[in-house]
């Protein structure tokens, strides 16, 4: 089954903003990033998904279902964490993420289970009768999370879960969100503006900018090698770079690293024959892999140059 599909999404504000701008993605199941700068267009993306917005154009489904025009079967089957905290400090997460279980349908003593389970899931189980008014960040995040989960759904839509946390935190909700998707088997998408902590807990990602698809595929085909080899010596850099290029090898230097792209089966030779020749200590000689931030840094050199 196809996660989420998309074809020429398109989605403008008032006629003047454009904030999705003909979106093509296939998302296959498992954790996956959506990632983009502050406005890129991400809250939209998910509010349409849920069936929230309509598209100005185009088409979307989700787990196969049509949000524009089935948006409560949609709902049934999706939990929602919003980006901003909504809420209330008066209540307990117990009681909160119950009335939420009921508003998704669950009857009364199912719903107040399931929030249990949902609320020990995320940590907050021995806490749960305290008011959220009196709750820590990170805990408020948890409780939002839960309600997000409480229903059973099959994918969770997750608007910039770390907002707000410290490393600490942010780390702990990583995990924790690493956690669902691998443990309990919900598909997961994670809205954020920070790159490195998509890339550390999804198996693809989707890059959008300025509301236009940049990538969408898996981290390890973004992460695949280069035809770049790596060299590191503990000493000796400035020799080996000379005797390289003496070698006619087009070495480039990256702080304590050497660079030579592989033109040659003779490359990977001549480079560890240099070394022996020149009994340097070896610490790493493989091949360079792609980064994901190139994606953004590609795009930012294509922009300057515009
Ligand atoms: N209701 C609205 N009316 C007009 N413009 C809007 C509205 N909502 C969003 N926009 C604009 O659409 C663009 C995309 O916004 P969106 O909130 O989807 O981006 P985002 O990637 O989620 O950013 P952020 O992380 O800052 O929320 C932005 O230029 C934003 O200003």
């Amino acid at each position: 089954m196809t996660l989420i599909a998309t074809q020429s999404l398109t989605k403008t504000y008032g006629g003047r903003v454009t904030a999705l701008s003909d979106l093509t993605v296939t998302v296959e199941p498992g954790i996956v990033g959506l990632v983009g700068a502050n406005g890129a267009g991400k809250s939209t993306f998910i509010k349409i998904m849920l069936g929230l917005l309509e598209p100005t154009s185009g088409q979307v489904r989700v787990l196969d279902l049509d949000p524009t025009t089935q948006a409560e079967q949609v709902r049934a089957r999706v939990g929602y964490m919003p980006e901003h905290e909504s809420l209330p400090p008066d209540l307990s997460a117990a009681e909160f993420v119950t009335h939420l279980g009921r508003i998704s349908g669950l009857p009364r003593t199912i719903a107040r289970e399931r929030a249990s389970e949902a609320l020990r899931h995320v940590g907050l189980y021995e806490e749960r009768y305290r008011q959220i008014g009196g709750y820590s960040t990170g805990m408020k995040q948890r409780v939002k999370l839960a309600q997000a989960l409480v229903h059973d759904p099959d994918l969770l839509l997750l608007d910039e879960p770390t907002n707000g946390l410290d490393p600490a935190g942010r780390d702990a909700m990583l995990n924790l969100i690493q956690r669902i998707g691998t443990e309990f088997g919900i598909s997961v998408l994670v809205c954020s503006h920070l790159l490195g902590e998509v890339e550390r807990i999804c198996d693809s990602l989707i890059a959008i900018d300025g509301g236009r698809l940049l990538r969408a595929d898996n981290i390890s085909a973004m992460t695949g090698a280069t035809d770049v080899l790596t060299i590191e010596v503990s000493e000796g850099v400035d020799e080996l770079a000379a005797r390289l290029a003496a070698d006619r090898l087009p070495v480039r230097r990256e702080g304590r690293l050497l660079l030579v792209p592989v033109e040659s089966d003779r490359t990977y030779d001549l480079i560890m024959t240099a070394v022996a020749e020149l009994e340097l200590p070896l610490h790493r000689l493989d091949q360079r892999r792609h980064r994901v931030a190139e994606l953004f840094a590609q795009r930012e050199t294509t922009s300057a140059n515009a």
